[in-house]
Protein backbone atom coordinates (compact mmCIF):
# COMPACT_ATOMS: atom_id res chain seq x y z
CA UNK A 1 0.00 0.00 0.00
CA UNK A 2 1.54 3.19 -0.84
CA UNK A 3 0.32 6.88 0.45
CA UNK A 4 -0.35 8.03 -2.91
CA UNK A 5 -3.17 6.18 -3.02
CA UNK A 6 -4.78 8.48 -1.03
CA UNK A 7 -2.93 11.96 -2.27
CA UNK A 8 -5.26 13.97 -5.01
CA UNK A 9 -4.43 12.81 -8.82
CA UNK A 10 -1.43 15.30 -10.34
CA UNK A 11 -2.91 17.59 -12.40
CA UNK A 12 -4.21 16.87 -15.61
CA UNK A 13 -6.74 18.16 -18.66
CA UNK A 14 -9.69 16.42 -19.13
CA UNK A 15 -11.06 17.35 -22.24
CA UNK A 16 -15.25 17.83 -21.62
CA UNK A 17 -16.62 19.17 -24.81
CA UNK A 18 -15.29 20.77 -28.06
CA UNK A 19 -13.81 23.82 -26.64
CA UNK A 20 -14.72 22.84 -23.15
CA UNK A 21 -11.60 21.39 -20.72
CA UNK A 22 -11.56 20.69 -17.27
CA UNK A 23 -7.93 21.09 -16.26
CA UNK A 24 -8.39 19.03 -13.17
CA UNK A 25 -5.94 20.54 -9.99
CA UNK A 26 -4.42 23.29 -11.47
CA UNK A 27 -4.82 25.97 -8.95
CA UNK A 28 -4.52 23.58 -6.12
CA UNK A 29 -0.90 24.51 -5.78
CA UNK A 30 -1.34 27.98 -5.32
CA UNK A 31 -4.62 27.55 -3.57
CA UNK A 32 -3.36 29.71 -0.53
CA UNK A 33 -2.45 32.58 -2.78
CA UNK A 34 -5.98 32.34 -4.85
CA UNK A 35 -7.89 32.57 -1.39
CA UNK A 36 -6.15 35.58 0.14
CA UNK A 37 -6.35 37.16 -3.20
CA UNK A 38 -10.02 36.65 -3.19
CA UNK A 39 -10.27 37.92 0.41
CA UNK A 40 -8.68 40.49 -0.25
CA UNK A 41 -10.82 41.71 -2.80
CA UNK A 42 -13.91 40.72 -0.80
CA UNK A 43 -12.59 42.86 2.14
CA UNK A 44 -13.01 45.62 -0.42
CA UNK A 45 -16.19 44.81 -2.03
CA UNK A 46 -17.77 42.16 0.47
CA UNK A 47 -20.11 39.11 -0.48
CA UNK A 48 -23.84 40.33 -1.15
CA UNK A 49 -26.79 38.93 -1.91
CA UNK A 50 -28.33 40.29 -5.34
CA UNK A 51 -31.51 40.21 -6.52
CA UNK A 52 -32.44 38.25 -10.01
CA UNK A 53 -35.09 40.83 -12.69
CA UNK A 54 -38.51 40.48 -10.75
CA UNK A 55 -36.95 40.88 -6.87
CA UNK A 56 -36.32 37.24 -6.09
CA UNK A 57 -32.59 36.67 -4.44
CA UNK A 58 -29.79 34.74 -6.08
CA UNK A 59 -28.77 32.08 -4.06
CA UNK A 60 -25.14 32.44 -3.93
CA UNK A 61 -23.29 35.39 -2.68
CA UNK A 62 -21.48 37.66 -5.33
CA UNK A 63 -19.26 40.25 -5.81
CA UNK A 64 -16.46 40.99 -8.60
CA UNK A 65 -13.05 42.68 -9.90
CA UNK A 66 -11.77 43.97 -12.77
CA UNK A 67 -12.70 46.95 -15.10
CA UNK A 68 -16.30 45.44 -15.17
CA UNK A 69 -18.18 43.73 -12.57
CA UNK A 70 -21.72 41.25 -13.46
CA UNK A 71 -24.94 42.91 -11.55
CA UNK A 72 -28.56 41.82 -11.18
CA UNK A 73 -30.92 43.90 -10.59
CA UNK A 74 -34.99 43.96 -9.81
CA UNK A 75 -34.27 45.63 -13.64
CA UNK A 76 -31.80 43.54 -15.30
CA UNK A 77 -28.48 41.30 -15.79
CA UNK A 78 -26.02 43.72 -17.10
CA UNK A 79 -21.86 44.57 -16.32
CA UNK A 80 -21.60 47.57 -14.16
CA UNK A 81 -18.28 49.90 -13.76
CA UNK A 82 -18.94 51.27 -10.57
CA UNK A 83 -19.94 48.43 -7.55
CA UNK A 84 -24.18 49.27 -6.94
CA UNK A 85 -23.36 49.14 -3.29
CA UNK A 86 -20.46 51.19 -2.88
CA UNK A 87 -20.85 53.70 -5.85
CA UNK A 88 -16.71 52.98 -6.68
CA UNK A 89 -15.25 51.31 -9.06
CA UNK A 90 -14.78 47.49 -8.48
CA UNK A 91 -11.24 46.35 -7.12
CA UNK A 92 -8.35 46.11 -9.81
CA UNK A 93 -7.91 42.64 -11.10
CA UNK A 94 -4.57 41.62 -9.32
CA UNK A 95 -2.15 41.02 -12.27
CA UNK A 96 -1.43 37.84 -10.44
CA UNK A 97 -5.23 36.81 -11.14
CA UNK A 98 -4.95 38.21 -14.68
CA UNK A 99 -1.89 35.86 -15.55
CA UNK A 100 -3.70 32.66 -14.16
CA UNK A 101 -6.28 33.02 -15.73
CA UNK A 102 -4.98 34.17 -19.50
CA UNK A 103 -2.71 30.62 -18.90
CA UNK A 104 -5.44 28.37 -17.67
CA UNK A 105 -7.26 29.43 -20.78
CA UNK A 106 -3.73 29.11 -22.89
CA UNK A 107 -3.70 25.43 -21.47
CA UNK A 108 -7.00 25.07 -22.40
CA UNK A 109 -6.41 25.65 -26.21
CA UNK A 110 -7.94 29.63 -25.83
CA UNK A 111 -4.27 31.75 -26.28
CA UNK A 112 -4.51 35.85 -25.97
CA UNK A 113 -7.37 35.71 -23.48
CA UNK A 114 -6.88 38.82 -21.17
CA UNK A 115 -9.98 38.81 -18.74
CA UNK A 116 -11.23 42.57 -18.01
CA UNK A 117 -13.72 41.24 -15.67
CA UNK A 118 -14.20 38.35 -12.68
CA UNK A 119 -17.63 37.30 -10.93
CA UNK A 120 -16.69 35.94 -7.79
CA UNK A 121 -19.17 33.47 -5.90
CA UNK A 122 -19.95 32.37 -2.94
CA UNK A 123 -21.54 29.44 -1.99
CA UNK A 124 -22.59 28.30 1.21
CA UNK A 125 -24.46 24.50 2.05
CA UNK A 126 -27.62 24.98 0.18
CA UNK A 127 -26.79 27.26 -2.30
CA UNK A 128 -27.14 26.44 -5.72
CA UNK A 129 -26.95 28.38 -9.42
CA UNK A 130 -29.42 27.51 -11.49
CA UNK A 131 -29.08 26.32 -16.01
CA UNK A 132 -27.95 29.40 -17.25
CA UNK A 133 -25.97 30.66 -19.64
CA UNK A 134 -23.12 33.93 -19.45
CA UNK A 135 -24.31 36.02 -22.27
CA UNK A 136 -23.82 39.33 -20.95
CA UNK A 137 -20.29 39.70 -22.69
CA UNK A 138 -20.17 41.77 -25.67
CA UNK A 139 -17.56 39.18 -27.38
CA UNK A 140 -18.56 35.58 -27.12
CA UNK A 141 -15.84 33.88 -28.94
CA UNK A 142 -13.75 34.86 -25.82
CA UNK A 143 -13.81 31.81 -23.54
CA UNK A 144 -15.03 31.40 -19.90
CA UNK A 145 -12.15 30.36 -17.10
CA UNK A 146 -14.04 29.06 -13.74
CA UNK A 147 -11.79 28.04 -10.98
CA UNK A 148 -12.92 26.06 -8.32
CA UNK A 149 -11.53 26.51 -4.19
CA UNK A 150 -13.33 25.37 -1.45
CA UNK A 151 -16.10 22.52 -1.20
CA UNK A 152 -16.59 20.27 -4.09
CA UNK A 153 -19.65 21.05 -6.18
CA UNK A 154 -21.80 18.97 -8.96
CA UNK A 155 -21.33 20.93 -11.77
CA UNK A 156 -24.21 20.57 -14.51
CA UNK A 157 -22.93 20.58 -17.97
CA UNK A 158 -25.65 20.84 -20.48
CA UNK A 159 -25.93 21.64 -24.24
CA UNK A 160 -26.70 23.83 -26.54
CA UNK A 161 -30.19 24.21 -25.94
CA UNK A 162 -31.92 24.46 -22.48
CA UNK A 163 -33.47 21.53 -22.68
CA UNK A 164 -30.51 19.23 -23.51
CA UNK A 165 -29.59 16.26 -21.51
CA UNK A 166 -27.27 18.10 -18.43
CA UNK A 167 -24.15 15.91 -17.39
CA UNK A 168 -22.67 15.55 -13.74
CA UNK A 169 -19.33 16.75 -13.25
CA UNK A 170 -17.71 16.92 -9.75
CA UNK A 171 -15.65 20.29 -9.37
CA UNK A 172 -13.18 19.89 -6.72
CA UNK A 173 -11.25 22.23 -4.97
CA UNK A 174 -8.15 23.84 -7.41
CA UNK A 175 -9.92 22.75 -10.40
CA UNK A 176 -10.25 25.20 -13.33
CA UNK A 177 -12.83 24.94 -16.11
CA UNK A 178 -12.64 26.58 -19.08
CA UNK A 179 -15.32 26.52 -22.19
CA UNK A 180 -15.28 28.76 -25.33
CA UNK A 181 -15.35 28.11 -29.19
CA UNK A 182 -18.21 25.38 -30.07
CA UNK A 183 -18.70 25.16 -26.20
CA UNK A 184 -19.17 29.07 -25.18
CA UNK A 185 -23.04 29.36 -25.56
CA UNK A 186 -23.39 25.42 -23.14
CA UNK A 187 -25.96 25.71 -20.53
CA UNK A 188 -24.42 24.58 -16.92
CA UNK A 189 -25.36 25.58 -13.44
CA UNK A 190 -24.10 24.16 -10.17
CA UNK A 191 -26.50 21.79 -7.58
CA UNK A 192 -26.69 22.48 -4.04
CA UNK A 193 -24.08 23.03 -2.07
CA UNK A 194 -23.73 19.87 0.13
CA UNK A 195 -22.56 20.55 3.77
CA UNK A 196 -18.95 20.00 4.72
CA UNK A 197 -16.02 21.24 5.87
CA UNK A 198 -12.81 22.15 4.12
CA UNK A 199 -9.79 22.79 5.16
CA UNK A 200 -8.79 26.24 4.07
CA UNK A 201 -12.49 27.84 3.44
CA UNK A 202 -14.60 25.68 5.84
CA UNK A 203 -18.20 25.30 5.07
CA UNK A 204 -18.18 27.55 1.73
CA UNK A 205 -16.92 27.31 -2.15
CA UNK A 206 -15.63 29.82 -3.89
CA UNK A 207 -16.16 30.44 -7.83
CA UNK A 208 -14.47 32.40 -10.00
CA UNK A 209 -15.24 33.23 -13.63
CA UNK A 210 -13.02 34.90 -15.69
CA UNK A 211 -14.44 36.63 -18.71
CA UNK A 212 -13.97 39.20 -21.11
CA UNK A 213 -17.28 41.65 -20.41
CA UNK A 214 -16.39 45.04 -22.96
CA UNK A 215 -12.94 43.97 -24.83
CA UNK A 216 -12.65 42.21 -28.39
CA UNK A 217 -11.12 39.12 -28.00
CA UNK A 218 -7.75 38.75 -30.11
CA UNK A 219 -6.39 35.19 -29.90
CA UNK A 220 -2.96 36.55 -31.71
CA UNK A 221 -2.37 38.86 -28.16
CA UNK A 222 0.62 37.91 -26.66
O1 LIG B 1 -19.89 28.19 -9.61
C1 LIG B 1 -19.65 27.68 -10.70
O2 LIG B 1 -18.96 26.66 -10.83
C2 LIG B 1 -20.26 28.27 -11.96
C3 LIG B 1 -20.49 29.74 -11.88
C4 LIG B 1 -21.20 30.29 -13.08
O3 LIG B 1 -21.68 29.59 -13.91
C5 LIG B 1 -21.30 31.74 -13.25
O4 LIG B 1 -20.80 32.50 -12.39
O5 LIG B 1 -21.87 32.19 -14.26
FE1 LIG C 1 -22.25 30.78 -15.66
Amino acid sequence: MTLELFDPPAPHAEPLADGAVLLRGWARAHAPEWVAQVAAIAAQAPFRTMVRPGGAPLSVQMTNCGGWGWVSDARRYHYAALDPASGRPWPAMPEWLRAQASAAAAAAGHPGFVPDACLMNRYRPGNRLTLHRDEDEQDLSAPIVSVSLGLPATFLWGGLRRQDPVRRVLLQHGDVLVWGGPSRMTYHGVNRLADGRHPLLGAERWNLTFRLARTRYDPARA
